[in-house]
């Protein structure tokens, strides 16, 4: 593989159109995107529906033909087939024949990336105890739910331990508890130095798990920067006190205006509607699903 100076992606200036039905006229899905990750970084594409993530992630994959641009992967053309030797990939809606178990669907994709035999067996045992499908691992997957189908999905794309794992909508349809342990997930790969490229709405998530962040929309990349940059607000500071009565807070607002400045807000910091769920579910051994 390319060396650590290599970029794990480089997009420049990508421009991806399709046909539009409207006076055979070309819509613009992507319109000049750049974005660059580098080698152990987790960057998220954050943006509305329909605003251009997954063209951007399908162009990276050489799935479809950029109209104009470059995307390389590892300092390799992505329309090249060995561009895509050390790449994982979670689509948007993955498919999966119905009446195979997890087992057998772990086995027909490691299959397609020439794995066999032991080597291939151990991957299969390690990437279901990594997903937690212990019990479910010889069940049909027609009777599996959403979050498990996404959960298979997410091991497909680890079969051949990839250096590059692109995750489109990685907790589409998965409850909290789930997201969770995704999202656990990804802190596992990053320290593994797996690079990894996702788009989600869960923005709380994004920001939980992303180094940096670029916003996109209507094809065109908005803001793009490393999630301290783009989340601090530079002409405030926070301070976090435990146990503060009123007369001391009144004499905290009186220095600070002293000093010019206005106290904006004050009272028990919020904890996410995320993180409350997760305790509840905890509480209830909903984990032990
Ligand atoms: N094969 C295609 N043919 C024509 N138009 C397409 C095609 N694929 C995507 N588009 C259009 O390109 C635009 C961007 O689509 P894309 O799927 O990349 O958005 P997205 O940001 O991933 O959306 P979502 O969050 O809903 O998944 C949309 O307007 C979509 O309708």
């Amino acid at each position: 593989m390319a060396g650590k100076e290599v970029a794990a992606v480089e997009i420049v200036d990508l421009v991806k159109e399709y046909p539009s039905s409207f006076r055979r006229k070309m819509y613009r899905a992507v319109d000049e995107v750049s974005l660059r990750i580098e080698q152990g970084e987790v960057y998220g594409l954050i943006g509305p529906n329909g605003s251009g993530k997954s063209t951007t992630m399908k162009a990276l994959l050489g799935l479809v033909a950029p109209t104009s641009g470059l995307c390389k992967v590892f300092g390799c053309d992505s329309m090249k087939v060995d561009a895509r030797q050390h790449v994982g990939f979670l689509p948007e809606n993955p498919y999966f024949y119905k009446h195979q178990t997890a087992e057998e669907t772990l086995k027909f994709y490691g299959r397609l990336c020439g794995m066999r035999g032991k080597q291939l067996a151990m991957r299969i045992d390690a990437l279901i105890e990594l997903v937690s499908l212990q019990d479910a691992r010889k069940r049909r997957l027609g009777g599996y739910s959403k979050g498990m189908l996404q959960r298979v999905g997410l091991a497909q794309a680890m079969i051949q331990e990839p250096q590059l794992l692109v995750l489109d909508e990685p907790t589409a349809g998965v409850d909290p508890v789930g997201s969770r342990q995704i999202r656990n997930l990804i802190f596992q790969l990053k320290e593994q130095g797996v690079t990894v490229f996702l788009c989600s709405h869960l923005l709380e998530q994004v920001q939980e798990v992303c180094d940096t962040v670029g916003i996109i929309f209507n094809g065109k990349m908005v803001q793009q920067g490393s999630l301290s940059e783009l989340t601090s607000v530079d002409s405030h500071t926070e301070i976090l006190v435990e146990d503060m009565d009123e007369a001391t807070l009144a004499k905290v607002r009186e220095v600070i205006e002293q000093g010019g400045g206005e106290l904006l807000a004050s009272g028990a910091p919020r904890r996410s509607l995320e993180n409350l769920f997760i305790e509840i579910a905890n509480q209830c051994g909903e984990e032990a699903r």
